[in-house]
C-alpha cells in the first residue's frame, strides 16, 4: 500500500533581542513536505528520492537526496538506527514559504524536517528530545531548532557533555551528513557519529495573544555563519549583566496581559550579538532606537531576528505604520524590504494522509 504523509514545519526567530543562543519563537509560515512512499516492486529497486520543490529558495535549493539538508538529515537518522538507505519509489515535494538567510530559522525547518522525515521512513517512534538530539548534531545552536520542533515562545539550553559525548558531539558535519553515497555495491563503511543522549533541554514560557510579530525582511541574504564570524570571543561583566537582566524580565512580560510595552521595549534591548552585527545590516541601530512605543503605539519591543537580516518587532497594533517606518529607514539606505505580520503557532506537525 502506497504511504504518504505530510510534514509541517514553522518559522521561527532566535534570540528577541538579549537571549542570543537561548530563546526562540515560532511564526506563522512554515516548510511543508508532502511524501509519499510506493511499495517496491520487482522493476522499481531501490532508487534515490526524487524531489520537487516550490516556494522560497526554489532557484538555489539542491534537488539531489545527498545534497538536500533536509534529506541528508533523515538519511542520517536512518543510518543511525541500521537503516541504509532511502526506501524504494519515494518522492517528496517540498513547499516552502520561509525565506533563506534571513533570520527566520530557514536551516533549523529544513533540519527539524529531516529529523522528522527520517523518524517517519524508519518508523522509529524517537522521542521529542531524542529527535533534538539528533537536530543539535546538525544545528549546534538550540533555539531556532527547539522553538521549530515544539513550538511557541521556547528557552532552551545544552547540558554540559563528558569528555566522551563533547567528542561523539563536535564530529565535522561532513561526517554526520556526507554528501556521497556509497559506491554502487558497497556499504557505507563507518557507522554515522550517534548524538549523545539528552544534549537539549527547554521549557516553554507563556505568551499573551494580544502580541502578534511583524517580520520586516529586507531583501537580501546573511548566512547565519557569517553573522557569527563578527561577534566577540568573550563579553565584559556589565554587558552579560545587561542581558541577563533584560531576558529575566523579558521571558515572563510577554506572557502578561495587557503586555507592558514599557518593560518589554527596554527588556527586548541587547548588548551580546546586535552591537557588533550592525555594520552587516545598515539602518539596524535606525530602526531599533527610532520605532519606540511613544512614536508607535500597540510596539512593544523591536530586535534583530536570529543572526538577520530581519527585523522583528512585537506588537499588539499599530502594525502598519511600525512596518512602513522600518521601510524608510532600510529604503534610505537602499534597502527593499517585504514586511508580513504573523502569529505565535504551535511546533512541527506531522499528518498521515488518506
Ligand atoms: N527548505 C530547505 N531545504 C534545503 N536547504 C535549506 C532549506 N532552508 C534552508 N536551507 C539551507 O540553509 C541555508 C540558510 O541557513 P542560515 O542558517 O544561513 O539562515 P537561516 O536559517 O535562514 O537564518 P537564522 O538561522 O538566522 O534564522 C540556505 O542557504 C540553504 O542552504
Ligand atoms: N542565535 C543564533 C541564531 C541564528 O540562527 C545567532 O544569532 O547567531
Amino acid at each position: 500500500m502506497t504511504r504518504s504523509f505530510t510534514i509541517r514545519i514553522p518559522a521561527t526567530s532566535a534570540n528577541i533581542g538579549p537571549g542570543f543562543d537561548v530563546v526562540g519563537l515560532s511564526l506563522s509560515l512554515y516548510l511543508t513536505l508532502t511524501v509519499s512512499v510506493k511499495p517496491p516492486t520487482a522493476s522499481s529497486p531501490a532508487t534515490s528520492p526524487a524531489i520537487t520543490y516550490s516556494g522560497e529558495g526554489a532557484q538555489e535549493v539542491p534537488l539531489d537526496a545527498y545534497k538536500n539538508l533536509t534529506t541528508r538529515v533523515a538519511l542520517y537518522v536512518l543510518r543511525c538506527h541500521g537503516i541504509a538507505q532511502f526506501p524504494a519509489n519515494l518522492t517528496i515535494h517540498a513547499n516552502n514559504e520561509i525565506p533563506f538567510g534571513r533570520g527566520l530559522g530557514s536551516s533549523g525547518a529544513a533540519v527539524i524536517a529531516g529529523v522528522l522525515l527520517g523518524n517517519e521512513l524508519g518508523e522509529l517512534n524517537l522521542s521529542v528530545e531524542r529527535m533534538l538530539d539528533f537536530a543539535l548534531m546538525v544545528e549546534r545552536h538550540p533555539d531556532n531548532v527547539t522553538a521549530a520542533l515544539v513550538g511557541g515562545f521556547v528557552g532552551s539550553y545544552l547540558r554540559e557533555l563528558d569528555e566522551a559525548a563533547t567528542e561523539a558531539a563536535s564530529v565535522p558535519l561532513s561526517e554526520v551528513l556526507p554528501e556521497y553515497p556509497p559506491d554502487a555495491g558497497e556499504s557505507w563503511g563507518l557507522d554515522p557519529p550517534q548524538p549523545p543522549v539528552g544534549i537539549g533541554h527547554y521549557v516553554r514560557f507563556g505568551w499573551s495573544k494580544s502580541v502578534k510579530a511583524i517580520a520586516i525582511i529586507p531583501r537580501f541574504e546573511l548566512s547565519t555563519a557569517k553573522a557569527r564570524e563578527v561577534l566577540p570571543q568573550s563579553y565584559s561583566r556589565k554587558d552579560l549583566v545587561f542581558n541577563l537582566q533584560r531576558l529575566a524580565v523579558l521571558t515572563t512580560a510577554l506572557a502578561q496581559d495587557p503586555p507592558d510595552a514599557e518593560l518589554i521595549y527596554e527588556a527586548m534591548k541587547d548588548r551580546v550579538h546586535q552591537p557588533y552585527r550592525k555594520a552587516l545590516i545598515p539602518g539596524l541601530p535606525e530602526v531599533t532606537s527610532n520605532i519606540t512605543p511613544s512614536s508607535h503605539p500597540g510596539l512593544l519591543g523591536i530586535c534583530l531576528s536570529g543572526a538577520g537580516p530581519t527585523i522583528l518587532a512585537l506588537a499588539t497594533t499599530g502594525f502598519e505604520l511600525i512596518a512602513e517606518d522600518a521601510r524608510t529607514i532600510f529604503k534610505e539606505r537602499g534597502i527593499e524590504v517585504d514586511w508580513k505580520v504573523l502569529e505565535v503557532v504551535g511546533g512541527s506537525m506531522v499528518q498521515q494522509n488518506e
